[in-house]
């Protein structure tokens, strides 16, 4: 194999930056070839939604953490990207995976240098790790949070906007001594210069292997996530009456700020044409006018929650509000 294909891994916590710095990438014409992965932790999807579309098929992974048990369904995908490709069905000039904001990549990394196809196939070109230059200090004790900054080849030091100049440094001098050979970049809205990223060929295992000795041995990887950390899924097929969606939703944020890690969904508000998309972290959030919802689609909001010890059925009850006027809370 003289050329491999590139394989371009972005990682950071929750709420980063990552589908950002990902539909940037789509965005650029060189890249309409690639084949492009995304693992959420969630049981439904959103991220495929907010990823701008390319020639190339977009393929989620949504059942588990790709680092656990979602390995098998990676190594499944790429081969079949390989197969169509040996068909000329499609082209694919590069892979690029992001994972969920819970995901170590050590387990990443480990498929592509471990499975002998997956190392015949492909090379790893960079690891990119985004980080909340606002949020990530509330996280910085967590393993995983650690674990993507140690494996970064590039890190996005995103979000700047949201920090002084002094609480950067801060960070900065915190990221640097968990990883002090990553390339660092100050970013907003994950704005980085493509070629920082792309065919750089910076992932050097030999540095990996530093951070990580039984990477190559170790395939069984014993990563356990924050029992405390869990996901919900919200539903519902009738329209939901913006008032109150922007009131329910102040009521959550100042409530439940702290827990909420990462929220993100398509709404079906009553009596409009168009998908409106919200998402937010911890207690920033954001909605926008999306498409227009097609003749033939099925209306409904799909909402996912991602935080610490979220209850299930206090958030259904609490978003009956956003549909009912008769309910109060
Ligand atoms: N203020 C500000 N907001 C940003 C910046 N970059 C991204 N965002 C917003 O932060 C939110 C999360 O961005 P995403 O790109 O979806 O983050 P992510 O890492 O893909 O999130 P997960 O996949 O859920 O882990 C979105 O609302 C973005 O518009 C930035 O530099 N500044």
């Amino acid at each position: 194999m003289p050329h491999k294909i590139p394989v371009t891994i972005l990682t950071g916590f929750l709420g980063a930056g990552k589908t950002t710095l990902l539909n940037r990438l789509l965005g650029d014409k060189r890249n309409q070839h690639a084949g492009v992965i995304i693992n959420e932790f969630g049981e439904i999807g959103i991220d495929s939604e907010l990823v701008i579309k390319t020639k190339e098929e977009i393929i989620e992974i949504n059942k588990g953490c790709i680092c656990c048990n979602v390995r098998a369904d990676l190594i499944h995908v790429l081969k079949d990207l390989i197969i169509k490709m040996n068909r000329r069905e499609i082209q694919l000039s590069r892979i690029i995976i992001e994972t969920t904001g819970l995901a170590s990549p050590a387990p990443v990394i480990q498929t592509f240098l471990m499975d002998e196809v997956m190392s015949y196939w492909f090379e790893i070109d960079s690891i990119c790790t985004v980080i909340d230059a606002k949020h990530l200090p509330l996280h910085l004790e967590e393993k995983v949070a650690q674990e993507q900054i140690a494996f970064a080849d590039l890190i996005l030091m995103n979000k700047t906007d949201l920090v002084s100049i002094r609480e950067l440094e801060e960070l900065k001098q915190r990221i640097k001594q968990m990883n002090a050979t990553a390339e660092m970049i100050c970013t907003t809205n994950s704005e980085v210069p493509i070629n920082k990223l792309l065919d750089v060929r910076s992932f050097e295992l030999s540095e990996k292997l530093k951070i990580h000795p039984n990477l190559l041995i170790d395939t069984h990887h014993h990563h356990h996530h924050d029992d405390n950390v869990n996901s919900i899924v919200l539903k519902s097929e009738q329209p939901l009456i913006v008032e109150r969606v922007n009131k329910w939703f102040s009521y959550l944020v100042q409530i439940e700020g702290e827990a909420l890690y990462r929220y993100k969904g398509i709404l079906n508000i009553k009596d409009s044409e168009y998908r409106v998309i919200f998402q937010g972290v911890h207690m920033l959030f954001a909605s926008k006018e999306d498409r227009r919802w097609k003749g033939d689609e099925n209306r409904k909001s799909e909402l996912v929650f991602i935080g610490s010890n979220l209850k299930a059925e206090e958030l259904n009850r609490s978003f009956r509000y956003c549909m009912d006027e008769y309910f109060t809370f």
